[in-house]
């Protein structure tokens, strides 16, 4: 169970605001977190990463408390055992599309996993290429591999396939669905395709005027 309790000031297009977030999260869940853009989604995400500290509450991943503020405790994003990917991708730009992946990969797995994503994502022939050189599409690709290839137990995606065309996103959206049920994750995946949500979603986050309604769907 993923269980969030916070408050946080935003800064709203309208004045100040505050997400008030309270949310239970059975294990294993898809969650597609959905809202009107500034309602507060990428802020959420970014919470749960620890790389946003919110005002008040408490979060915590199964027994695991990752934030109180009270008690004062706030891991580190490395400390919450979480996999996720922001709309910057976050790639090293220094290393090529092979090395982003491979290094994301956990000590001492084989390279199975990750052969398998860059096949997926079809990166193949862009195995050697500097990340620079990659269309913003393709950057995409290759931050959602790197992501997946963690087999971390929680995966907080924000619009993962935004950058990416119609079919190709259509297969990754599968691929998304596939690896969740394969890793057993809590996935949260930031989406405005309301198809993409009907299709991947158990369960919708909806924000709105800052506060939060988790309604199930499959
Ligand atoms: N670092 C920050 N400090 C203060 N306010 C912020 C910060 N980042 C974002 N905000 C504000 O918080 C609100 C929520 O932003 P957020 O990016 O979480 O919205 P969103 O729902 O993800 O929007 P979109 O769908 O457009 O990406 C916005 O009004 C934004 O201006």
């Amino acid at each position: 169970m993923i269980e969030i309790d916070i408050k946080h000031h935003i800064q709203t297009s309208e004045g100040k605001s505050i997400l008030d977030i309270k949310a239970k999260i059975p294990e294993n869940q898809l969650v597609c977190i959905s809202g009107k853009s500034g309602a507060g989604k990428t802020t959420l995400l970014r919470i749960l990463a620890g790389l946003t500290k919110p005002m008040f509450g408490q979060i915590k991943f199964g027994d695991i408390i990752v934030f109180d503020s009270t008690e004062k405790i706030n891991l580190s994003p490395q400390k919450r055992n979480i996999g996720f990917m922001f709309q910057d991708y976050a790639l090293f730009p220094n290393l090529n599309v092979e090395e982003n992946i491979f290094f994301a990969q956990p000590l001492n797995k084989e390279g199975e996993w990750a052969g398998k994503l860059i096949k997926i994502f079809d990166l193949e022939g862009l195995k050697k290429q500097k990340i620079e050189k990659l269309s913003g599409g393709q950057k995409q690709r290759v931050a959602l591999a790197r992501v997946l290839v963690q087999k971390a137990p929680i995966l907080l995606l924000d619009e993962p396939l935004s950058a990416i065309d119609r079919e190709m996103r259509i297969e990754l959206q599968d691929e998304i669905i596939k690896s969740h049920h394969l890793l057993h994750s809590t996935t949260f995946v930031v989406s405005h395709d309301e198809d993409e949500i009907n299709k991947m979603a158990s369960c919708i986050l909806y924000i709105k005027n800052g506060k939060a309604e988790l309604v199930y769907i499959k």
